[in-house]
This record gives structure tokens, C-alpha cells and sequence, in this order.
């Protein structure tokens, strides 16, 4: 059974409709990605979850729950940790830990959580110390102090630098394996990439596809581009014969080629087979970002 049931989900701000007919499942253990440009109604959908707003129509379960009938009871097992944690600035550490944990029938170990999110030494330093990337960490230990089985994080890294949004990430991924399920909001393609197993992909409050990182970054266009500077001529023939390959352009002495994704070996093998050798060379994959803007264009249109 899914631990996240989402059934045409339906949120209206006034005239304006922020979710429309929204489903999906999330399945335990799973690290399950909403992805989408702002405003798509990604924040409402997990509040919708999380039991903060009513769905004007629809139905969600969360461990079988009704996130609004049953909060209390939902309140116990799902973690959230919300873009703003609007917490007091002269509260210590230890103390929001404290507190937040005596909300919870069976709290985890405060000590031992603050040491695994690497804040033990600030357990005394008031909240308003913390470094952006610490109060993340916090945010992330609130939402885990009250040993939940499902966690819902929004814009986790949103405005840490590349170091402290790595750190952050290598938690998420020792959350999981503890056995949390987690619902990721975020609009970072490489995060969800880099932690997704599936990913939700919402435009304008629906759902246009649901899939892997690596499923949807092939329904972007999909392929490779290689780029490299050859140790010797090639013509641009002997490269479009390969089936894998499906265009060749030059800049002065680079060759790029872009085609299916067994490019780089068709064309690697090929080169060896010459004697010639790729100098500079640079691959990419089709991106999620490339998906992200290709399913996505039509809303942007209109
Ligand atoms: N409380 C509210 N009252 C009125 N409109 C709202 C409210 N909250 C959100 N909206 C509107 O609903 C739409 C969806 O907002 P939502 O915050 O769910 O999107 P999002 O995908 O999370 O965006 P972002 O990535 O920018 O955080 C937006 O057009 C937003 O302006």
C-alpha cells in the first residue's frame, strides 16, 4: 500500500486554482520529488499533505490517515519541515529541540539526533547564531524529532552554498535509509536528480508526468552532445554514418556531435579504430533541465 495517496487533488486560492486535479502515490522507503517552476502549486499540494490546508476536493491519505479528519493522529507520524521555520531568534538550539520533541508521544533521542545533524556543539547557541545552513540542519532535525515515518521537506536548500546544500543531501539520503519515506519539494534540478527515485513534475497545479530523474530527463529529448578536438581529420560522413549519431558541427578545430545515448561509445570506438585521439573532451546527457523546460513550455506560453 502507498504511504502517500494523492487523488485528484483540487486547491483553490478565490478565483485562483493552485492545484487541479493533482494525483500521484508515494511508495515506502521512497524519496519521492515534487518538482515544478514557481507558483505551479507545489507548496500547496504538500501542505494539502501535511494536513495545513483543506483540498477543496479530491482525497489524500498519509499512512492511511486523512490529513485533516485525523491531524492529531497524523501529527505523530509525519514530520514537516516548512519553508519558513519561524522560530523564535532567542530560543538555544536545545531548547526548540525540547520543545518541539514534548509535542511527540515517542520523540527521538535529542542529543543523539542533534549529533547526527552535526549541531551537538550548538546545542546552547541561540537560534538567531545559526548560519543559513545550520537552521536548515535544524529544520531538518525538528522535523525528525518526533521519529516520524514519513518526512516532508520544502526548498530544503534553498539559499545554502554548494558545500552545506551537499552536506544537506547526504542527510536526506541517511533518512531514507533509516527508513523514512521522504517527500522532497524543490525546484533544483540536480537536487532531485541526485536523490529523487521519482519525481513528480507539477506546471500550472497539475501533474504533467510522473517518473524517475532518468525517465524524465529522456522525455526532455533525451541523448548525449560530445564535444572534443580530434588528434587528427575526421570527416563529418564517417561520424553521421554511425546510426548513434545524428548531428556534427564544427567550431574551428572542435567537433560537436549530438545523438541517441549510446553516442559516446559508438563514437569513442570509432575514433580508437582510426588511432585518433579526443582532446578536450566534454559529454553531457540530456538533462532534467532539458525535460524540465520541454514539459513545461506550454504552460509558460499561455
Ligand atoms: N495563501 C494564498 N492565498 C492566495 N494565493 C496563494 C496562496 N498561497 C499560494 N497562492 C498562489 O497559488 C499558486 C501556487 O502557489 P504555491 O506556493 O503552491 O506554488 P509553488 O509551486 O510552491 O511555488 P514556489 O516554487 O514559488 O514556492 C501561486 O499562484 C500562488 O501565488
Amino acid at each position: 500500500m502507498p504511504v502517500i495517496e494523492v487523488e485528484r487533488l483540487h486547491k483553490r486560492y478565490g478565483e485562483l486554482t493552485a492545484v487541479d486535479e493533482v494525483s500521484f502515490a508515494v511508495e515506502q522507503g521512497e524519496i519521492f520529488g515534487i518538482l515544478g517552476p514557481n507558483g505551479a502549486g507545489k507548496t500547496t499540494t504538500v501542505e494539502c499533505i501535511s494536513g495545513l490546508r483543506t483540498p477543496d476536493a479530491g482525497s489524500v491519505r498519509v499512512l492511511g490517515l486523512d490529513p485533516v479528519a485525523d491531524r492529531d493522529e497524523l501529527h505523530q507520524s509525519v514530520g514537516v519541515q516548512l519553508q519558513e521555520a519561524g522560530l523564535p531568534d532567542k530560543l538555544q538550539v536545545r531548547e526548540v529541540m525540547d520543545l518541539f520533541a514534548s509535542f511527540y508521544r515517542d520523540p527521538a533521542d535529542v542529543a543523539a539526533l542533534l549529533r547526527r545533524l552535526g549541531l551537538h556543539e550548538k546545542s546552547r547557541d541561540r537560534y538567531k547564531k545559526l548560519s543559513g545552513g545550520q537552521k536548515q540542519r535544524l529544520a531538518i532535525a525538528l522535523a525528525l524529532v518526533g521519529n516520524p515515518r514519513v518526512v516532508v521537506l520544502d526548498e530544503l536548500t534553498t539559499g545554502l552554498d554548494p558545500h552545506a546544500r551537499r552536506e544537506t543531501w547526504e542527510l536526506v539520503e541517511q533518512v531514507r535509509e533509516s527508513g523514512v519515506t521522504v517527500l522532497l519539494v524543490t525546484h533544483f534540478m540536480e537536487e532531485a536528480e541526485r536523490l529523487c527515485d521519482r519525481v513528480a513534475l507539477i506546471d500550472r497545479g497539475r501533474v504533467v508526468a510522473v517518473d524517475t530523474p532518468e525517465g524524465l530527463a529522456a522525455r526532455g529529448g533525451g541523448g548525449q552532445r560530445m564535444r572534443f578536438r580530434p588528434s587528427a581529420p575526421i570527416e563529418d560522413a564517417d561520424l553521421l554514418a554511425l546510426p548513434e549519431v545524428a548531428t556534427v558541427v564544427r567550431r574551428g578545430t572542435q567537433i560537436e556531435v549530438t545523438g541517441a545515448d549510446e553516442l559516446v561509445s559508438a563514437v569513442t570506438a570509432l575514433l580508437a579504430r582510426r588511432q585518433i585521439t579526443a582532446g578536450s573532451l566534454r559529454i553531457e546527457q540530456s538533462s532534467l533541465d532539458d525535460a524540465f523546460i520541454h514539459l513545461t513550455e506550454h504552460g509558460k506560453e499561455n
